[in-house]
């Protein structure tokens, strides 16, 4: 896998010099012809089920993107077995335990992930070999509320010091050592903490989707001078779901306006209060989270991890994908 960082940013045109990309850019329309004859699995009503909020995607956007990224994946997955095999009869080695291809996928705070992810968690299970497919965010490795207000991190709920990173690592090779029931925790956007207590089983899936804003992110060596791995080490492919600073802003507020109407009237939701004040007020708030926090945090730590994706997909307005970058191998 590449990890260099390297620009994503299309040749520019009026540039004469020859610079190298490391990525094969294509738009829409013609990413959309690689899906070949693989065929829709998933029904509009089933799309609209696996959206987020305030996501449009649609049975189009389905066509267009993701049977082509479906098609692409499945000769990753594949090859990875067939190359696992190989090694295995090259190693003489007959008791193995099979591995789960992961896929990690990265963007902003409010930038789609989790759509993202549904969407491909259904259509890869759906593959002529039904393999298994589990989906992990990595939101419930966030250190509980309790420990994030004792250590003063509570505005930097996303920032990289506010995950549990060795608790990723151990999660992500004990999947990969293919360990039967890995525990991974799990958290409430409605309590903005991580369930006591509450865990999903992961066992031994064949694919193993892999979703937050820092799954791209690598950290910095401990004072000890131990190099220690990465996240992304644990992939076998990773996307980056990428648009505009302002356009994701807009999401955002949005989101979050539109969340008052719905979400935050739940008595045990953590923003309840902003139910409660005016538009205006809770637009105030939303504004400054974004800027304290979540934008911080994009340009900080999230926006710098994009090079190091194998694919790109970028979003214009409404969400609808525009633009799909694939590292040249
Ligand atoms: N405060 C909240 N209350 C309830 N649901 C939320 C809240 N914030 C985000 N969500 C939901 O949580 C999911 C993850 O959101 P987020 O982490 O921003 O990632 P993304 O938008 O990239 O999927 C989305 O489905 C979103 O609608
Ligand atoms: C939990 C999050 C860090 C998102 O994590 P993700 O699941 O996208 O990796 C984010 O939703 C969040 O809570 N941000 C802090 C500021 C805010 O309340 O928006």
């Amino acid at each position: 896998m590449n990890i260099l960082p390297q620009a994503a940013e299309p040749l520019d045109a009026g540039s004469t010099a020859e610079i190298y990309s490391p990525y094969h850019h294509f738009s829409a329309d013609e990413w959309a012809k690689f899906r070949a004859d693989t065929p829709l699995t998933l029904k509009a009503d089933e799309i609209a089920r696996l959206r987020s909020l305030d996501d449009p995607i649609d049975i189009d956007e389905v066509r267009r993107i993701y049977l082509s990224l479906s098609r692409l994946l499945s000769t990753h997955v594949e090859a990875s077995q067939l190359l696992y095999q190989q090694r295995n009869r090259f190693l003489s080695l007959s008791d193995v335990t099979k591995t789960p291809f992961i896929i990690g996928i990265a963007g902003s705070v409010a930038v789609g992930k989790s759509t993202t992810a549904r969407i491909l968690k259904e259509l890869l299970a759906r593959w002529p070999s039904s393999p298994k497919v589990d989906l992990i965010t990595t939101d419930g490795f966030l250190y509980p509320n309790a420990v994030l207000q004792r250590d003063n991190l509570m505005d930097r709920k996303g920032f990289p010091e506010s995950y549990d990173i060795g608790a990723i690592l151990r999660f992500l090779s004990a999947i990969k050592a293919g360990e039967p029931n890995v525990r991974a925790p799990r958290y409430s956007h409605l309590t903005y903490d991580v369930l006591p207590n509450e865990h999903t089983l992961v066992d031994r899936p064949d694919i193993l989707i892999f979703e937050g804003i820092n799954v791209l992110q690598s950290r910095a060596l401990p004072a000890d001078g131990k190099i220690v791995p990465i996240v992304s080490d644990f992939f076998d492919f990773s996307i980056y779901i990428d648009a505009d600073e302002d356009q994701i802003h807009n999401w955002y507020v949005q989101r979050f306006m539109r969340l008052r109407e719905t979400a935050f009237r739940d008595p045990t939701s953590f923003f309840k209060k902003y139910a409660a004040i005016d538009a205006t007020a809770a637009q105030a708030v939303a504004e400054g989270l974004w800027e304290n926090i979540n934008l911080r945090n994009l340009r900080q730590n999230i926006l710098p991890t994009r090079p190091r994706a194998d694919l790109i997909l970028r979003k214009g307005r409404n969400h609808f994908i525009e633009k799909v970058s694939l590292r040249k191998l």
